[in-house]
């Protein structure tokens, strides 16, 4: 366990250190000792600064292509620390093994500062090139690591507070690695906690792998322990141990080179166990362990109650929507294949992409490519070559063999522009020439060539009001808005509750039998979710890993972010009682000045708090309150 070191402290290390040369005895732990040790060792200066210069797009997205199926095993958990992710202002990454960085997602401001310090996807975060960082250190150390302020070797680093996992298969080969990184000024006390939680839960699926055809031996000095995420797990063949999980390991006191390598007989004094009850087991110097022993069929998954729980809290959801949107995709599907592009507005997690993919896919140009691009995230010097392409030699950096651009790979299928309302100027007068003479025409010359795409464009941002302004070129708006389908945010939709169910029953919660309680459906309801679906998918896939089969869930086991402060529990109770249901916008407000007299009128903690920017606290306070006072 690390010691908590204070800011005092770290500052007189690097002072010893850097300035000094002496080693930073005693005032640092000593992983960032070590990990300073070997920055020096390979000339890295903690003024220095990570030359990374722009990402391409295409080669963030090539690299998540590359990584697709660590992507698709992570995500269920990096939805799930989204949520505490936006509500503490920082940001979950998923890194490759190498700690290139794959995938940011959470609070929007801090992704922002985050960028800034050149943490987003694209970007190596390893201890030889960018110092002592929980990514690169963890990585280096293969155990989970957290770094705050001015333990960063890079002086520029120390705004940031982060805390890693490498992620392990069961063989002790690192395949990726999570990390929940946030403002240095900010204490995270729980931030290691939850990243171990959630790779013991990405490695425990990994694991679920190598199971079939083997035999398994479940471990812990506790028997209550057995079927809990800190059991220990090794998995024999012909009494060769083939796989574990580091509980195992740690249990037995060796390390990962035994795997693959040593028998059941060097690990444990007793005999190999035999039936299916839980035996005791010695091992080591006549340790006691508590042991249940599984022979998996080949090919045939376990299936224990417990496993088949953590199966459906990770489950891909299929979209759910309800009437209205049904129809409303119907009936822009036809539009679609009439070629009229479609306009897609909706705050933040609200389902743009879901909803234009669907679109897609109910389109006629569903066997033909999706091509999404962000445009947001496109640096501005790259954002024409990655959308028109280029020739060779276009300009300096560009690959020998130039490169097609996005909306060429889009021929024949669908376009989805997304985050539109953020293009550059310029581009957009490109763009809309591209909408007019359906052809495109690589940077550095050569011959226009046609396409032949649907488009639909996206953005958080009111366009409309953005023309108006003068920000947003109408004739674009006007040519990529021929049809502008409203996704409305979760705390305006009358049927949230019904739709909060049917994600529970697709998640597999009813299979769990594990049913959420209905004050405990109606409180979910009534809450503003600001970051929308992702956040609310987010949040019931936290509860459903962390519920019990055959209980209901109560509002007493939402996390403390989610539950209702113990007064309007009881206000909500009376009034639902009543069947007086409150006004959102009114529970909205509660919430808002609850979280303001929680955190003494700072407005930046309520609204870190809430899991909303600054800016919307503001806003909504001064609308709403306005609102609110004409009702009485
Ligand atoms: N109708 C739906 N049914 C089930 N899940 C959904 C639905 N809509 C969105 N989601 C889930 O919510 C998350 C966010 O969705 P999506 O990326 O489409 O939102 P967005 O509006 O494009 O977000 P952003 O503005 O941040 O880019 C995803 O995990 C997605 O799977």
């Amino acid at each position: 366990m690390r010691r908590s070191l204070s800011t005092d402290s770290i500052r007189s290390a690097r002072r010893r250190f850097f300035e000094a040369g002496l080693p930073p005895r005693g005032l640092v732990s000593d992983t960032i000792a070590q990990s300073w040790n070997r920055c020096r060792a390979l000339g890295l200066t903690s003024d220095a600064r990570l030359d990374t210069g722009p990402q391409e797009q295409a080669a963030v997205r090539a690299l998540r292509e590359r990584y697709e199926e660590l992507c698709r095993l992570c995500r269920p958990e990096m939805e799930a620390l989204y949520t505490d992710a936006q509500a503490t202002g920082s940001v979950v990454i998923l890194t490759a093994p190498d700690g290139l960085i794959l995938d940011a997602m959470g609070s929007a401001d801090f992704l922002d500062k985050a960028a800034r310090v050149a943490l987003r996807p694209g970007v190596t975060w390893s201890e030889n090139q960018t110092g002592t960082n929980a990514i690169g250190t963890a990585l280096h150390e293969k155990r989970p690591v957290e770094v705050r302020g001015a333990e960063h070797y890079f002086g520029a680093h120390r705004v940031l507070s982060c805390s890693a996992s490498p992620i392990l298969d069961g063989r002790g080969h690192t395949v990726g690695l999570l990390d929940l990184s946030g403002e240095a000024s900010v204490h995270h006390v729980h931030a290691l906690g939850m990243v171990r939680f959630a790779v013991d839960q990405i490695e425990r699926r990994l694991l679920e792998r190598e199971l079939a055809g083997r035999e398994v031996i479940r471990l812990h000095a506790d028997a209550a322990l057995l079927g809990t995420h800190r059991e220990g797990v090794l998995v024999f063949e012909d009494h060769h141990l083939v796989a574990a999980n580091r509980y195992a390991l740690d249990m037995l006191g060796v390390d990962w080179s035994e795997v693959g390598r040593c028998r059941y007989n060097s690990l444990f004094e007793s005999a190999q166990p035999r039936g299916h009850g839980v035996q005791e087991l010695r091992g080591p110097g006549g340790t006691a362990f508590q042991a249940q022993r599984d022979v998996i069929p080949a090919r045939l998954p376990r299936t224990t109650r417990r496993a088949t729980s953590q199966r459906a809290a990770n489950r891909a959801v299929a979209p759910v929507f309800d009437a209205a949107m049904q129809e409303a995709l119907q009936r822009h599907a036809r539009l679609i294949d009439a070629d009229i592009p479609v306009l897609l507005q909706g705050e933040t997690g609200s389902g743009k992409e879901v909803t234009a993919r669907e679109l897609h896919r109910r389109s006629l140009r569903a066997d033909a490519p999706f091509v999404a691009v962000n445009c947001a995230a496109l640096p501005e010097n790259l954002i024409e070559s990655e959308l028109f392409g280029y020739r060779p030699g276009a300009f300096t950096g560009a690959r020998r063999e130039g490169a097609t651009g996005l909306l060429r790979d889009a021929d024949g299928g669908v376009l989805f522009l997304d985050e539109i309302g953020d293009m550059p100027a310029a581009l957009q007068t490109r763009l809309l020439r591209v909408l007019q003479e359906r052809e495109v025409t690589p940077l550095g010359g050569g011959r226009a060539t046609p396409v032949d795409f649907a488009v639909i464009a996206a953005s958080h941002r009111d366009i409309a009001a953005d023309v108006e302004s003068g920000r947003f070129r109408a004739d674009l708006y006007y040519r990529i808005a021929q049809t502008t389908l409203h996704l409305p945010p979760l705390r305006a939709q009358a049927d949230l509750a019904e739709r909060i169910a049917q994600l529970w029953h697709n998640l597999g919660g009813d299979e769990q039998d594990m049913p959420l309680a209905p004050e405990t459906l109606q409180h979910l309801a009534q809450l503003p979710w600001p970051g929308n679906m992702r956040q609310l998918l987010g949040a019931l896939r936290t509860l459903l890993a962390l519920g019990t089969p055959g209980r209901a869930v109560g509002v007493d086991d939402l996390p403390a972010e989610l539950r209702p402060a113990p007064d309007a529990m009881q206000s909500a109770r009376l009034r639902l009682v009543d069947g007086d249901v409150p006004a959102m916008e009114q529970l909205q407000l509660e919430a808002m000045r609850a979280a303001l007299d929680a955190c003494d009128g700072n407005v930046s903690a309520a609204a870190r708090k809430l899991g909303i920017s600054r800016s919307t606290l503001y806003r909504k306070l001064g609308v709403d309150a306005a609102r609110a006072s004409d009702t009485h």
